[in-house]
């Protein structure tokens, strides 16, 4: 039995997120041997063993157990099944931090056994690079000291934001939550158009990359707003004025409005549908 120094914490689901978690935490120099998982894949279960050193469990009650603190990080449809699971060992109050899109801080309290100090955080894949963004809300059994807590667990993978509105949230995942997935979107289409126009594919993938992380950096590093970066691209009656109008005309601006309510909304009926 090791005695870490830091306070125990259990992640409750070993995926994709849970991977890009640990792993930033292990970097930010947490002890591996503070850190459980609890995954019913034994393989994910080897990898992440193997990978970071930290201690993983077939079953969610056993790495929760005496933990301080739990990530839940399981699919929203598996939600209640694990709050059935996990009710009995929450009546020792450890902090329940939820990355489940939709499910609410109401459904984990109810299906936890009542009266629990929930975070609901929403991170994105980047935070396995530390280029992450979190966001972050808090119930009225959080305290502050908990708060802190919680954006100690998650600044690894880059920066966290407090939202006061709990039903923000479903816009936060709408943004940043799913919004990697719309930037490799750009990035496959227009893939696909430079190979079109007749690049070979690894000079096409070369442009690409080295054009959204470098777009990518200005917003980061400039602070300017990115409608002054994009004016500076655009010469009059130029080829970028002509793609621009091309993509406007399309409703380009409209279909990611379009996009990102409807993200939001599929939030809500995931928290309906798993009630
Ligand atoms: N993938 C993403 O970009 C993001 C995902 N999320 C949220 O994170 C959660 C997990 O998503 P992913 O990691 O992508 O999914 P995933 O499917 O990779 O990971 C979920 C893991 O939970 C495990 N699991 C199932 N039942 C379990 C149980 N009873 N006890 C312990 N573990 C169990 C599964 O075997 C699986 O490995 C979801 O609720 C999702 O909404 C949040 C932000 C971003
Ligand atoms: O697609 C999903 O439902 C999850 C939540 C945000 C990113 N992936």
């Amino acid at each position: 039995m090791t005695h870490p120094t830091q306070p125990v914490i259990a992640f409750i689901g070993g995926g994709n997120m849970a991977r890009s978690l640990v792993g930033g935490l292990v970097a930010d120099g947490r002890p591996a041997a503070s850190i459980r998982v609890a995954e019913p894949v034994e393989s994910l279960r080897e990898a992440l063993s193997n990978d970071f050193g930290v201690q993983t469990f077939a079953r969610a009650a056993d790495a929760a157990a005496g933990a301080a603190s739990w990530v839940l990080a399981v699919k929203p449809q598996v939600m209640r099944a694990v709050c059935a699971e996990l009710a009995v060992a929450a009546s020792s109050d450890p902090l329940v931090i939820s990355i489940a899109a939709g499910i609410t801080s109401t459904q984990l309290d109810r299906w936890l056994g009542g009266g629990r100090a929930i975070v609901r955080a929403m991170p994105n894949t980047p935070s396995l690079i530390g280029q992450g963004v979190t966001g972050l809300y808090a119930t009225r059994a959080v305290s502050e000291a908990r708060r802190d807590e919680t954006v100690a667990l998650l600044r690894a993978g880059g920066p966290t934001a407090w939202i006061a509105d709990e039903s923000l949230m479903d816009a936060v995942t709408a943004v940043s939550g799913s919004g990697p997935a719309y930037v490799f979107l750009l990035a496959e289409a227009m893939q696909s158009a430079a190979e079109r126009q007749g690049l070979p594919t690894d000079t096409a993938s070369l442009l690409v990359r080295q054009t959204l992380v470098g777009a990518a950096a200005m917003l980061a590093q400039t602070g300017e707003p990115a409608s002054v970066l994009r004016a500076r691209v655009t010469s009059p009656g130029g080829t970028t004025q002509a793609a621009v109008e091309t993509l406007q005309a399309g409703g380009f601006e409209a279909v990611v409005d379009r996009a990102i309510e409807r993200a939001a909304q599929r939030g809500r009926e995931i928290s309906a549908a798993n009630d």
